[in-house]
């Protein structure tokens, strides 16, 4: 039996595609109804079968993304990425707390982010307060933040240099302009998602599953399909903190180690937010989140 390598570059319910070193297809499943499930970006050892090949292994993964269903249960979107890429826009107007989410994610995994400012065409509302906050808050957390629209050929090449030969992964809301960012950045996927489709056997369903297009310079772009829901329950409140350092801080400061920043004495919480350190808001969507990740 010959067997080989190849890249993950979709995985839908029980089956995957996989690519070989010429970049052609193979749809392939799990071995045995037990074994882990290859996501988009694995790298695998696989058997040619028909009808579909055959999952012998998957290599050790660099990282793994994971985000929590409606229900909180932790599902496989990607491995071995480099980079994750955040996508807002104008339009649709950002979600700060699905932004957050993501930061804690990226930080939980040790994985880069970058912030990407998408639709820069539709200016006037580019500098619009939700569009701020969160460029503020990237830049509070050292996230290199670009510019850009599918219109502005230089940003996207700006975008390209600085993550040249890397795996991205583009998340972001529905709507912000991934699939358009990825069409730009991979002249070919258009044609690669007619490929995709015809050999899963899905039609057009499979180009809103996460899809690995390799870039021309050598690395590869993952677009997945925006979400609404992005739990994290599976992950632990310090991933929270590590994404909120100066509430984490102020918490050091509050008298009680139970202290529920109400109305409780010397509390750091209420102390960050009288002196103008703490945004409210922020330690709205800090405090859903530690309780999303405690239980
Ligand atoms: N004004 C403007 N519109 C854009 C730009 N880029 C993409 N769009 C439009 O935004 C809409 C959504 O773009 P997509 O690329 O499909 O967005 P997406 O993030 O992939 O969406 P999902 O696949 O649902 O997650 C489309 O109508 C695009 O034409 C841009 O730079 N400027
Ligand atoms: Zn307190």
């Amino acid at each position: 039996m010959h067997e080989s390598m190849a890249r993950v570059v979709m995985a839908s319910g029980d089956h995957c595609l996989v690519a070989d070193s010429d970049g052609s297809l193979n749809r392939c499943r799990p071995r045995r109804r037990r074994d882990p499930r290859p996501v988009c970006g694995d790298r695998v050892q696989w058997s040619a079968d028909a009808p579909d090949g055959w999952i012998d292994a998957i290599e050790p993964r660099r990282n793994l993304i994971e985000r929590g269903d409606f229900r909180g249960r932790p599902r496989g979107l990607a491995a071995n990425v480099d980079r994750m890429v955040l996508v807002i826009a104008p339009e649709p107007a950002p979600d700060a707390l699905l932004v957050d989410r993501y930061i804690v994610l990226g930080k939980a995994l040790d994985i880069p982010l970058l912030l990407w400012c998408h639709k820069q065409d539709l200016a006037s509302a580019a500098g619009s307060m939700p569009m701020q906050a969160i460029r503020q808050r990237c830049e509070d957390m050292a996230i290199p933040i670009m510019t850009g629209s599918t219109h502005d050929p230089d940003a996207l090449t700006r975008l390209e240099a600085a993550t040249g030969g890397e795996t991205l992964i583009l998340v972001g809301q529905s709507g912000v302009g991934k699939s358009s960012i990825t069409q730009a950045l991979v002249p070919t996927a258009s044609l690669r998602i007619g490929q995709i489709s015809a050999s899963s056997g899905q039609g057009r369903h499979t180009t809103s599953e996460t899809t690995l297009f390799d870039r021309p310079d050598g690395g590869a772009l993952i677009d997945s399909p925006g979400v609404r829901t992005l739990r994290l329950d599976h992950l632990n409140p310090s991933a929270v903190d590590a994404a909120y350092p100066v509430i984490a801080e102020a918490t050091r400061h509050c008298r009680f180690n139970d202290c529920r920043h109400g109305t409780e004495p010397d509390c750091g919480i209420r102390e960050g937010i009288a002196a103008g350190c703490i945004d409210p808001e922020a330690l709205k969507r800090w405090q859903r989140l530690r309780e999303e990740t405690a239980r």
